[in-house]
């Protein structure tokens, strides 16, 4: 696959003050990656240095190969964006909110129009008046403003804000849709852990400016998990986890915890059944996202 965004060593400062640091990270085309992290982190910051709107930073983000700092402009066929709350013409309908705002950039097509309208199912509205739009219309509209001109990246910058939770299975399911039958890749940045969760196969956690982590949320047999025996011959096993390397932990009186590959799994529970070694149960011991996310940013917060 190869990378459609490069953000390499991206700092910058206000007043003294890191607000993004050091930052590096890629998106492969058509892949779908998620920015999170707690209010400040610098998530808007990030997003505005990729989309060309701030360009007063160390490092170099490379778009298609071409700097956003110094290259010429970049078009709608390369990026699109949602940053903010556009700023519509509530008297104007939604196809001539779409008709101007497309227009800014370069003259578009009614076909073009109608296809980001479709994609992001606001069509059957786009004669309506904006003022007369739900927060849910208004979403869309902007995401089908940011997709006229075909982008290969389209940069989200909380796009589920103020959305009930049908409107964001919706946004899901559209943004999904998206990024696979136009194999356009996404950033998108959220204080809804679940929801990124649900759409994103990779989320950057980002605190105090820093990566703190990112977490691969489709696992390979190569990734190392979580395995939770359950045992009442628990001195025993822990003895022999301990002897082939593991280092087991005890979660309760009859539970051990260990960290393993994948791929490890079937062959370690045979060689405990050989032994003779009792045990009831065997399972993967998954934390979620949100606990994942709570305990990095904490763990940095200590850290400074
Ligand atoms: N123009 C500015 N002047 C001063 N400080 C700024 C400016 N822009 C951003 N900051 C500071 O930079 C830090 C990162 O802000 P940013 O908006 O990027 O974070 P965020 O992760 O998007 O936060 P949120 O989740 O609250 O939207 C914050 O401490 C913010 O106060």
């Amino acid at each position: 696959m190869s990378n459609i965004l490069v953000v390499d060593q991206v700092s910058r400062s206000i007043k003294n003050q890191l607000v993004t640091d050091n930052v590096s990270f890629s998106i492969g085309t058509g892949e779908i990656v998620g920015l999170a992290g707690p209010n400040g982190a610098g998530k808007t910051t990030l997003m505005r240095m990729i989309t060309g709107l701030i360009k007063n930073y160390e490092g170099e983000i490379l778009l298609n190969n071409r700097s956003v700092k110094t290259g010429k402009k970049f078009s709608r066929k390369e990026i699109g964006c949602v940053i903010e709350a556009p700023g519509y013409y509530p008297n104007m309908t939604g196809y001539e909110n779409l008709q101007f705002f497309g227009a800014l950039t370069k003259s578009i097509t009614k076909e073009e129009i109608f296809e980001a309208a479709e994609l992001t199912e606001i069509k059957d509205a786009l004669n309506k008046k904006v003022k007369h739009y739900s927060m849910g219309m208004k979403q869309r509209l902007g995401i089908a403003q940011a997709l006229i001109g075909d982008p290969k990246l389209l940069v989200l910058d909380e796009p589920t804000n103020g959305l009930d939770p049908s409107g964001m299975r919706n946004l899901r399911n559209y943004l999904k849709v998206i990024a696979e039958t136009k194999k356009i890749a996404m950033l998108i940045s959220s204080h809804s852990l679940d929801e990124i969760e649900k759409i994103c196969e990779r989320v950057i956690v980002l605190n105090n400016g820093k990566v703190v982590k990112t977490l691969h949320l489709t696992e390979t047999e190569q990734d190392t998990v979580f395995y939770v025996f359950e045992s009442n011959d628990e001195m025993l096993l822990t003895a022999y986890l301990e002897e082939e390397g593991y280092e087991p932990s005890a979660l309760s009186q009859n539970r051990i915890r260990i960290q393993i590959k994948k791929e490890q799994v079937q062959a370690l529970i045979s060689k405990i059944a050989e032994r003779g070694i009792g045990f009831s149960s065997v399972y993967e011991w998954k934390e979620s996202l949100e606990t994942q996310y709570f305990e990095l940013t904490e763990r940095s917060e200590k850290n400074g």
